[in-house]
């Protein structure tokens, strides 16, 4: 049984259980004490879930979200979604699967359909890039025709694991030598150093800035004795010509121009109906070559949402949503008074 009949306590109001199964490191940042309490206070209890133990003896719940992979994990899901058609599954792992490779990641922007003319020259793509599948291909220079160095090199597979996340900035051709492929090559485009993360949940989107990788100079470009490449996993780790301390000593991330709200907003409820996904956030950068074209690098399943101002609202409203979408009565007080909230 899972969601559908009756609860204890029903007769007064009733309670709702929402599952999560989420790997340690996820669980400690996202499940806060001030996110329980906000969902209690709706009526819905955060109960973890063991993704060792069937789930039918877990539970009953009225909706699971989820941030694990595993073929063994997807077929206790098919299993539940099977046994309880009704109860919302957040999100379906094939819809997921998408998200874990940067070049089908990617290409449902370039598909995407928004209207523009709404947004008067504000623009949105994706840089240009190739995939590169071995080593014999990082010689290939019909295939890298297409792309204008610097480059960034990011690993095909974008799976959460460490690795995934190693990225090398790569200045000239020779730089190609050290990299290991499969990966995916993309045109690094000058952005000022702030990045624009617009977070999703559901139909709610908030977009926040953050550092980012700072420009490359024409200098560093033409400097033949410099190495051809960088590697780098975190982005305030990076040198540059100067420090990257210095640089961001003179940016202000304060200054950075927020895209407009409506042009993020369309962008992101496409990107949702396109990808059928509830959870997940979108980098975008500004091309500094290009007024107001923006660039979508980036799109993450299941982020670190506890770094979203006013997480616990959203995410409780959004539970809330998900665990009354298939209600006869339309419930005319959709966002009552938290109860019991500290
Ligand atoms: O750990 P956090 O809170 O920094 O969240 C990571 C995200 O950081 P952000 O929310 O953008 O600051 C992070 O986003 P970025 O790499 O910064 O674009 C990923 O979403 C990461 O998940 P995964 O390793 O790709 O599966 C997220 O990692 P997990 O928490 O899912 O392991
Ligand atoms: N095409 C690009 N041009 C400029 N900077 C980029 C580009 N792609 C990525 N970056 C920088 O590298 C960082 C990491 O790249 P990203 O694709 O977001 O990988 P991850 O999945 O590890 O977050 C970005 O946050 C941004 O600072
Ligand atoms: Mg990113
Ligand atoms: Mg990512």
């Amino acid at each position: 049984m899972a969601g559908d009949e009756p609860l204890p306590g029903d007769g007064q109001r009733r309670r709702y259980l929402i599952g999560y199964a989420l790997a340690p490191k996820k669980q400690q940042s996202f499940i806060q004490p001030s996110l329980v309490s906000r969902a209690a206070g709706r009526g819905m209890d955060l109960v973890p879930v063991d993704p060792s133990r069937p789930l039918p003896e877990q539970g009953p719940f009225h909706l699971l979200i989820h941030k694990l992979y595993g073929e063994e994990w997807r077929g206790q899901l098919d299993a539940f979604s099977a046994a309880h058609p009704a109860v919302p599954v957040v999100d379906p792992p094939h819809a997921i699967d998408r998200l874990h490779n940067r070049i089908s990641m990617l290409q449902v922007v370039s598909e995407l359909d928004v209207p523009l003319h709404a947004h008067h020259h504000h623009t949105f793509g994706i840089p240009s890039q190739v995939v590169v599948y071995d080593a014999a291909a990082l010689s290939d220079s019909g295939l890298l025709a297409a792309l204008r160095f610097p480059l960034i090199a990011k690993p095909l597979v974008a799976d959460g694991t460490a690795k995934s996340h190693k990225m090398s900035l790569v200045y000239h051709r020779e730089g190609l030598r050290k990299l290991r492929p499969p990966l995916v090559l993309q045109e690094f485009v000058n952005h000022g150093g702030v990045i624009f993360k617009v977070y999703v949940v559901g139909a709610h989107v908030t977009c926040v800035k953050r550092r980012s990788l700072p420009d490359v100079s024409s200098d560093v470009l033409q400097d033949a004795s410099a190495e051809g490449s960088l590697s780098f996993s975190q982005v305030s780790n990076l040198p540059n010509e100067r420090t990257a301390q210095e640089y961001y000593d003179d940016m202000r991330l304060e200054d950075a121009i927020m895209p407009p709200t409506a042009f993020i907003n369309d962008i992101a409820a496409a990107l949702r109906r396109a990808l059928g996904l509830h959870l997940f956030n979108f980098d975008m950068i500004r091309d500094a070559r290009a007024g107001d074209r923006y660039l979508v690098i980036d799109i993450n399943y299941f982020p670190g949402y506890a770094k979203m101002p006013g997480y616990e609202t959203v995410l409780t409203d959004f539970f809330w949503e998900m665990v009354h979408k298939d209600d006869d009565t339309p419930n005319l007080n959709p966002n009552p008074n938290d109860e019991d909230v500290k």
